[in-house]
């Protein structure tokens, strides 16, 4: 296979922005600073604004999302994580989207999105999925200047404020966008054009970006964003920003048609379709994680008879355990539920109680024992009906959404259990 087409990507080469789309996949949640312009709070859906998004992936879903959007729209070729926090706070969610998403679909290029601060442990995993372009917000390459940028900056452990925060994230920066440059990637940096803070400085940041050996510079005009500290610092206007960027080019080559994007930005630069998939998105954020079949060839079910999948997780005092052999299904076995009342450790023993079984099919579930058993690799699915229709639909690939169902008025929270152990009878 040919290595993915660098040139396909609309932000870094201005004549594919016709033909060639983007879609960010919301999948870091958290950051490990506090930028004084970012305001990740409200969503409009009809709001262009960086780092709002109207829902949060896991991995696995993003895998799924993406691939819905692809049959829609085969113009996508850039696959980006820009949020709504940093890429690299949320680096195990980061990394395994981009594994998942590069053995499915090899052609597609990565674009990451990040402060800089947490990149460096990741830069030779970067190279190994295949980062083909990352962007590095620079705000000062002067620490005087940039420490009106933080309110913190929190790496490990550790909080910084005030001049020491600039300190270690113009450091960090450099070291990183030195460690992408070795490593072949394509570096835009960012700069958020903010009067009266840098905008006198943006020379002196192209400069240094040229002798960093970065590739384009996006001179982005500040979005005063509302309950933000910068939220009375009015917006630059497109003159103010010509200028700026007329200068800086001196240096660097400079974006112009940067749209400013939410963190869930879908489709060709001009024609953003995040509205239109927001129900795609939202249908995604809920999908469970591939079952596990390895090593689990049962399943569990929640029935007081032995017919119909009619109990609760947390009402059940036990389970009967279903297997499949030539299409045909047989009770095993009925083991003990663990007793009620020891919070989330009910949870865990129940999980170890199942641990040869893919799922376990009940009428109810709270959250926290969804979480869990999901976590433990049990799929909790919540239908009710015939328990030879739910194995049907586990065992050969159905659509168990079709079984899904709460029982009405009687769902978990409706009978008073929150998931927390101590039962839902
Ligand atoms: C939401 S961030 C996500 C990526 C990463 N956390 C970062 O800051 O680089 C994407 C881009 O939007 C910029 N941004 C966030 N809030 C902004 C605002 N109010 N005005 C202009 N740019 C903003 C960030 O500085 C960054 O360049
Ligand atoms: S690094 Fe990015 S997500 Fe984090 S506060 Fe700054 S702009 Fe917002
Ligand atoms: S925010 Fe700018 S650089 Fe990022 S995807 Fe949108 S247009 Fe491209």
């Amino acid at each position: 296979m040919s290595a993915p087409d660098t040139a396909k990507h609309p932000c870094f080469n201005v004549k594919a922005k016709g033909e060639c789309g983007r879609v960010h996949l919301p999948v870091a949640p958290k950051c490990n600073i506090m930028c004084n312009y970012c305001n990740r709070k409200y969503d409009c859906v009809n709001e262009s604004r960086p780092g709002v998004t109207s829902g949060v992936l896991k991995p696995h879903q993003a895998l799924e999302y993406l691939t819905r959007i692809l049959e829609k729209d085969p113009r996508i070729t850039v696959v980006g994580i820009a949020g709504p926090g940093d890429p690299f706070a949320n680096p195990k969610e980061t990394l395994k989207t981009l594994r998942l998403i590069r053995e499915r679909f090899p052609q597609m290029l990565f674009c990451l999105s990040s402060n800089g601060l947490g990149v460096l442990p990741y830069l030779d995993d970067l190279k190994k999925y295949g980062v083909t372009h990352m962007t590095i917000t620079v705000n000062a390459v002067d620490p005087e200047i940039g420490r009106k940028f933080y309110a913190w900056v929190r790496d490990g452990k550790v909080l910084y404020r005030g001049l020491e925060a600039a300190k270690v994230m113009w450091e960090r920066q450099q070291a990183v966008i030195a460690g992408l440059k070795e490593r072949g990637i394509i570096v835009k940096v960012n700069t958020i054009i903010t009067p009266g803070i840098n905008d006198h400085h943006v020379e002196a940041i192209a400069a240094k970006m040229r002798d960093l050996g970065v590739d384009l510079l996006n001179c982005m005009p500040l979005f005063p964003a509302a309950e933000t500290i910068f939220e009375d610092i009015p917006e630059p206007g497109k003159e103010e920003i010509e200028q700026i960027r007329t200068k800086a080019e001196k240096y660097l080559p400079q974006m112009r048609h940067c749209k400013r994007c939410r963190a869930d930005a879908v489709g060709l630069l001009d024609q953003d379709k995040s509205a239109e998939f927001a129900s795609c998105l939202s249908a995604c954020s809920k999908t469970l994680p591939p079952m596990q079949t390895t090593d689990r060839p049962y399943v569990a079910v929640a029935s007081m008879e032995g017919v119909l999948i009619n109990q609760h997780l947390g009402e059940a005092s036990s389970f009967q355990i279903w297997a499949e052999q030539n299409g045909a299904f047989t009770m095993v076995e009925v083991r003990e539920a663990p007793p009620k009342g020891s919070g989330a450790r009910r949870w865990y023993d129940l999980a170890r109680t199942l641990k040869d079984c893919r799922s376990v099919l009940v009428s109810g579930v709270g959250d926290t024992p969804m979480a869990i058993l999901s976590e433990e690799g049990i799929n909790p699915l919540e239908m009710s009906g015939f328990i030879q229709e739910g194995l049907t639909a586990v065992y050969k690939g159905g659509n168990v959404n079709a079984f899904k169902h709460r029982r009405e008025g009687k769902t978990c929270k409706a009978m008073g259990c929150t998931g927390d152990g101590g039962g839902c009878g």
